[in-house]
Protein backbone atom coordinates (compact mmCIF):
# COMPACT_ATOMS: atom_id res chain seq x y z
CA UNK A 1 0.00 0.00 0.00
CA UNK A 2 1.24 3.46 -0.78
CA UNK A 3 1.26 5.09 2.75
CA UNK A 4 2.70 1.45 4.25
CA UNK A 5 -1.08 0.70 5.87
CA UNK A 6 -1.97 -2.57 6.58
CA UNK A 7 -4.68 -3.27 4.03
CA UNK A 8 -8.36 -3.66 6.44
CA UNK A 9 -9.81 -7.24 6.14
CA UNK A 10 -13.59 -7.16 4.51
CA UNK A 11 -15.83 -7.90 7.43
CA UNK A 12 -17.31 -11.29 7.48
CA UNK A 13 -20.82 -12.16 7.52
CA UNK A 14 -21.74 -15.58 9.20
CA UNK A 15 -25.46 -17.11 9.11
CA UNK A 16 -26.55 -19.60 11.85
CA UNK A 17 -29.68 -21.05 11.63
CA UNK A 18 -31.56 -24.16 12.95
CA UNK A 19 -34.31 -25.32 15.06
CA UNK A 20 -34.46 -24.74 18.86
CA UNK A 21 -31.60 -26.37 20.83
CA UNK A 22 -29.09 -27.18 18.24
CA UNK A 23 -26.74 -25.08 19.95
CA UNK A 24 -26.47 -21.86 17.72
CA UNK A 25 -25.90 -19.40 20.52
CA UNK A 26 -23.42 -21.37 22.04
CA UNK A 27 -21.25 -22.17 18.95
CA UNK A 28 -21.99 -18.75 17.21
CA UNK A 29 -20.87 -16.47 20.56
CA UNK A 30 -17.79 -18.96 21.19
CA UNK A 31 -16.85 -18.43 17.36
CA UNK A 32 -17.83 -14.79 17.24
CA UNK A 33 -15.50 -14.79 20.20
CA UNK A 34 -12.24 -16.93 18.75
CA UNK A 35 -12.56 -14.90 15.79
CA UNK A 36 -12.65 -11.20 17.25
CA UNK A 37 -16.54 -10.86 15.62
CA UNK A 38 -19.60 -9.15 16.77
CA UNK A 39 -22.45 -11.64 17.38
CA UNK A 40 -26.30 -11.59 17.73
CA UNK A 41 -28.58 -13.26 19.27
CA UNK A 42 -31.59 -12.78 16.92
CA UNK A 43 -34.13 -15.24 18.80
CA UNK A 44 -33.65 -12.47 22.04
CA UNK A 45 -34.65 -9.62 19.85
CA UNK A 46 -38.07 -11.53 19.18
CA UNK A 47 -38.14 -12.88 22.89
CA UNK A 48 -37.78 -9.34 23.73
CA UNK A 49 -40.84 -7.95 21.63
CA UNK A 50 -42.90 -10.30 22.80
CA UNK A 51 -41.80 -9.17 26.45
CA UNK A 52 -42.62 -5.75 25.51
CA UNK A 53 -46.49 -7.08 24.44
CA UNK A 54 -47.02 -9.54 27.04
CA UNK A 55 -46.25 -6.53 29.86
CA UNK A 56 -48.26 -4.51 27.39
CA UNK A 57 -51.53 -6.53 27.96
CA UNK A 58 -51.35 -6.97 24.11
CA UNK A 59 -53.60 -9.80 22.82
CA UNK A 60 -51.18 -11.68 20.96
CA UNK A 61 -53.80 -14.23 19.72
CA UNK A 62 -54.50 -11.45 17.24
CA UNK A 63 -52.49 -11.06 14.54
CA UNK A 64 -53.93 -7.24 13.71
CA UNK A 65 -53.24 -6.30 17.66
CA UNK A 66 -49.61 -7.38 17.38
CA UNK A 67 -48.88 -5.79 13.75
CA UNK A 68 -50.19 -2.46 15.12
CA UNK A 69 -47.74 -2.21 17.87
CA UNK A 70 -44.52 -3.85 16.42
CA UNK A 71 -42.52 -0.45 16.17
CA UNK A 72 -43.19 0.45 20.40
CA UNK A 73 -40.76 -1.16 21.65
CA UNK A 74 -37.12 0.56 21.59
CA UNK A 75 -35.22 -2.83 21.21
CA UNK A 76 -30.92 -2.67 21.90
CA UNK A 77 -29.10 -5.30 21.34
CA UNK A 78 -25.35 -5.35 22.32
CA UNK A 79 -23.04 -7.66 20.18
CA UNK A 80 -19.83 -8.46 22.56
CA UNK A 81 -19.66 -12.16 22.35
CA UNK A 82 -18.44 -12.15 25.55
CA UNK A 83 -21.48 -9.96 27.39
CA UNK A 84 -24.16 -9.76 24.84
CA UNK A 85 -26.66 -7.56 25.93
CA UNK A 86 -30.93 -7.18 25.40
CA UNK A 87 -32.98 -3.69 26.53
CA UNK A 88 -36.40 -2.80 26.07
CA UNK A 89 -36.88 0.53 26.38
CA UNK A 90 -33.41 0.86 28.70
CA UNK A 91 -34.78 -1.90 30.31
CA UNK A 92 -32.20 -4.98 30.92
CA UNK A 93 -34.49 -7.99 30.15
CA UNK A 94 -31.69 -10.90 29.33
CA UNK A 95 -33.36 -12.97 32.25
CA UNK A 96 -36.63 -11.99 31.79
CA UNK A 97 -37.11 -12.95 27.56
CA UNK A 98 -35.97 -16.35 29.02
CA UNK A 99 -39.06 -17.46 30.69
CA UNK A 100 -41.85 -20.32 29.87
CA UNK A 101 -44.39 -17.67 29.19
CA UNK A 102 -42.20 -15.56 26.82
CA UNK A 103 -40.79 -19.17 24.79
CA UNK A 104 -44.51 -20.37 24.69
CA UNK A 105 -45.69 -17.30 23.32
CA UNK A 106 -43.00 -15.69 21.11
CA UNK A 107 -43.35 -18.13 17.67
CA UNK A 108 -47.44 -16.15 17.60
CA UNK A 109 -45.35 -12.63 17.83
CA UNK A 110 -42.20 -13.93 15.55
CA UNK A 111 -45.10 -14.79 12.53
CA UNK A 112 -46.80 -11.75 12.17
CA UNK A 113 -44.42 -9.85 9.17
CA UNK A 114 -45.10 -6.41 10.43
CA UNK A 115 -42.71 -7.88 13.58
CA UNK A 116 -40.85 -9.25 11.47
CA UNK A 117 -40.02 -6.59 8.98
CA UNK A 118 -39.31 -4.60 12.29
CA UNK A 119 -36.63 -6.80 13.46
CA UNK A 120 -35.24 -7.72 10.50
CA UNK A 121 -34.41 -3.87 9.46
CA UNK A 122 -32.59 -3.64 12.87
CA UNK A 123 -30.69 -6.74 12.43
CA UNK A 124 -29.55 -5.33 8.95
CA UNK A 125 -28.23 -2.26 10.62
CA UNK A 126 -25.87 -4.27 13.39
CA UNK A 127 -24.69 -6.16 10.92
CA UNK A 128 -23.72 -3.45 8.45
CA UNK A 129 -22.28 -1.56 11.14
CA UNK A 130 -19.64 -4.40 12.79
CA UNK A 131 -16.83 -3.56 11.69
CA UNK A 132 -14.66 -6.44 11.49
CA UNK A 133 -17.97 -8.92 10.90
CA UNK A 134 -20.45 -10.60 12.43
CA UNK A 135 -22.36 -14.04 13.66
CA UNK A 136 -25.78 -13.49 13.17
CA UNK A 137 -28.00 -16.62 14.65
CA UNK A 138 -31.42 -17.44 14.30
CA UNK A 139 -34.04 -19.01 12.05
CA UNK A 140 -34.06 -16.77 8.61
CA UNK A 141 -30.65 -15.39 8.77
CA UNK A 142 -29.10 -16.97 5.55
CA UNK A 143 -32.91 -17.27 3.76
CA UNK A 144 -33.67 -13.37 4.27
CA UNK A 145 -32.12 -11.37 6.63
CA UNK A 146 -28.19 -11.97 5.16
CA UNK A 147 -28.83 -13.31 2.03
CA UNK A 148 -25.20 -12.42 0.63
CA UNK A 149 -23.68 -13.82 4.04
CA UNK A 150 -19.88 -15.03 3.40
CA UNK A 151 -21.13 -18.22 5.04
CA UNK A 152 -24.39 -20.11 5.91
CA UNK A 153 -24.33 -22.96 8.45
CA UNK A 154 -27.40 -24.67 9.23
CA UNK A 155 -27.31 -27.01 12.46
CA UNK A 156 -29.24 -29.98 13.27
CA UNK A 157 -29.69 -32.27 15.88
CA UNK A 158 -32.06 -34.73 16.79
CA UNK A 159 -35.18 -34.16 19.08
CA UNK A 160 -33.75 -36.43 21.77
CA UNK A 161 -30.38 -35.15 21.70
CA UNK A 162 -32.10 -31.49 21.86
CA UNK A 163 -34.49 -32.37 24.64
CA UNK A 164 -31.58 -34.13 26.62
CA UNK A 165 -29.32 -30.89 25.95
CA UNK A 166 -32.48 -28.55 27.47
CA UNK A 167 -33.27 -30.54 29.91
CA UNK A 168 -29.98 -30.77 31.62
CA UNK A 169 -30.22 -26.36 31.41
CA UNK A 170 -33.77 -26.28 33.03
CA UNK A 171 -33.01 -28.65 35.91
CA UNK A 172 -35.29 -31.18 36.62
CA UNK A 173 -37.44 -30.41 33.34
CA UNK A 174 -39.15 -33.57 32.74
CA UNK A 175 -37.35 -34.81 29.32
CA UNK A 176 -40.90 -35.74 27.51
CA UNK A 177 -42.56 -32.63 27.67
CA UNK A 178 -38.97 -30.92 27.13
CA UNK A 179 -39.29 -32.42 23.85
CA UNK A 180 -42.78 -31.77 22.86
CA UNK A 181 -42.59 -28.36 23.86
CA UNK A 182 -39.17 -28.18 21.39
CA UNK A 183 -41.27 -29.97 18.37
CA UNK A 184 -43.95 -27.67 18.75
CA UNK A 185 -42.24 -24.45 18.60
CA UNK A 186 -40.25 -25.34 15.31
CA UNK A 187 -43.66 -26.49 13.75
CA UNK A 188 -45.05 -23.14 14.35
CA UNK A 189 -41.76 -21.55 13.09
CA UNK A 190 -41.29 -23.67 10.31
CA UNK A 191 -44.64 -23.21 9.28
CA UNK A 192 -45.52 -19.99 9.01
CA UNK A 193 -46.10 -17.67 6.13
CA UNK A 194 -43.45 -15.26 6.20
CA UNK A 195 -39.36 -16.19 6.35
CA UNK A 196 -39.95 -19.51 8.39
CA UNK A 197 -37.47 -21.69 9.58
CA UNK A 198 -35.62 -23.18 6.62
CA UNK A 199 -32.16 -24.04 5.27
CA UNK A 200 -30.80 -21.49 2.83
CA UNK A 201 -29.68 -23.37 -0.36
CA UNK A 202 -26.11 -22.54 0.16
CA UNK A 203 -25.87 -23.10 3.78
CA UNK A 204 -23.23 -25.62 5.22
CA UNK A 205 -25.64 -28.63 7.14
CA UNK A 206 -24.14 -29.81 10.54
CA UNK A 207 -25.38 -32.60 12.23
CA UNK A 208 -24.46 -32.36 16.34
CA UNK A 209 -26.50 -35.07 17.19
CA UNK A 210 -23.08 -36.88 18.12
CA UNK A 211 -21.04 -33.72 18.27
CA UNK A 212 -19.70 -32.38 21.51
CA UNK A 213 -20.19 -28.11 21.29
CA UNK A 214 -16.25 -28.08 21.04
CA UNK A 215 -15.81 -30.16 17.60
CA UNK A 216 -18.91 -28.11 16.53
CA UNK A 217 -16.88 -24.59 17.48
CA UNK A 218 -14.31 -26.25 15.98
CA UNK A 219 -15.94 -27.16 12.47
CA UNK A 220 -17.54 -23.38 11.71
CA UNK A 221 -14.31 -21.86 12.64
CA UNK A 222 -12.75 -23.79 10.15
CA UNK A 223 -15.30 -23.11 7.79
CA UNK A 224 -14.84 -19.57 8.41
CA UNK A 225 -11.08 -19.49 8.39
CA UNK A 226 -11.34 -21.74 4.82
CA UNK A 227 -13.87 -19.05 3.51
CA UNK A 228 -11.73 -16.00 4.47
CA UNK A 229 -8.38 -17.73 2.90
CA UNK A 230 -10.53 -18.35 -0.26
CA UNK A 231 -9.95 -22.60 0.21
N1 LIG B 1 -22.99 -30.24 20.57
C1 LIG B 1 -23.48 -30.12 21.78
N2 LIG B 1 -23.41 -31.14 22.65
C2 LIG B 1 -23.94 -31.05 23.89
N3 LIG B 1 -24.59 -29.96 24.38
C3 LIG B 1 -24.70 -28.92 23.55
C4 LIG B 1 -24.17 -28.93 22.22
N4 LIG B 1 -24.46 -27.75 21.64
C5 LIG B 1 -25.13 -27.03 22.56
N5 LIG B 1 -25.27 -27.72 23.70
C6 LIG B 1 -26.01 -27.31 24.91
O1 LIG B 1 -27.38 -27.35 24.54
C7 LIG B 1 -28.09 -26.30 25.14
C8 LIG B 1 -28.80 -25.49 24.05
O2 LIG B 1 -27.83 -24.85 23.26
P1 LIG B 1 -28.08 -23.42 22.63
O3 LIG B 1 -28.82 -22.54 23.58
O4 LIG B 1 -26.78 -22.96 22.10
O5 LIG B 1 -29.06 -23.84 21.43
P2 LIG B 1 -29.89 -22.91 20.46
O6 LIG B 1 -29.90 -23.60 19.14
O7 LIG B 1 -29.34 -21.54 20.48
O8 LIG B 1 -31.33 -22.94 21.12
P3 LIG B 1 -32.55 -21.91 20.97
O9 LIG B 1 -32.80 -21.76 19.53
O10 LIG B 1 -33.68 -22.59 21.67
O11 LIG B 1 -32.11 -20.64 21.63
C9 LIG B 1 -27.07 -25.48 25.94
O12 LIG B 1 -27.12 -25.93 27.27
C10 LIG B 1 -25.73 -25.88 25.31
O13 LIG B 1 -24.66 -25.80 26.23
N1 LIG C 1 -34.30 -15.34 13.19
C1 LIG C 1 -35.23 -15.70 14.10
C2 LIG C 1 -34.89 -15.99 15.41
C3 LIG C 1 -35.88 -16.33 16.29
N2 LIG C 1 -37.16 -16.36 15.88
C4 LIG C 1 -38.26 -16.60 16.83
O1 LIG C 1 -37.84 -16.38 18.16
C5 LIG C 1 -38.06 -17.54 18.93
C6 LIG C 1 -37.03 -17.63 20.03
O2 LIG C 1 -35.77 -17.95 19.47
P1 LIG C 1 -34.62 -18.62 20.36
O3 LIG C 1 -33.49 -18.80 19.40
O4 LIG C 1 -34.31 -17.66 21.46
O5 LIG C 1 -35.16 -19.89 20.89
C7 LIG C 1 -38.11 -18.69 17.93
O6 LIG C 1 -38.86 -19.79 18.40
C8 LIG C 1 -38.81 -18.01 16.76
O7 LIG C 1 -40.20 -17.94 16.95
C9 LIG C 1 -37.47 -16.11 14.58
O8 LIG C 1 -38.65 -16.16 14.18
N3 LIG C 1 -36.50 -15.77 13.70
Amino acid sequence: MENGAAPTAKPVIVAIDGPSGTGKSSTSKAVAAQLGLSYLDTGAQYRAITWWMVNNGIDLTDPTAVAAVAGKADIVSGTDPAAPTITVDGVDVAAAIRTQEVTSKVSAVSAVPEVRARITELQRSLAARAERGIVVEGRDIGTTVLPDADLKIFLTASPEARAARRSGELKGADLHATREALIKRDTADSSRKTSPLAKADDAVEVDTTELTLAQVIECVVTLVEEKRTGK
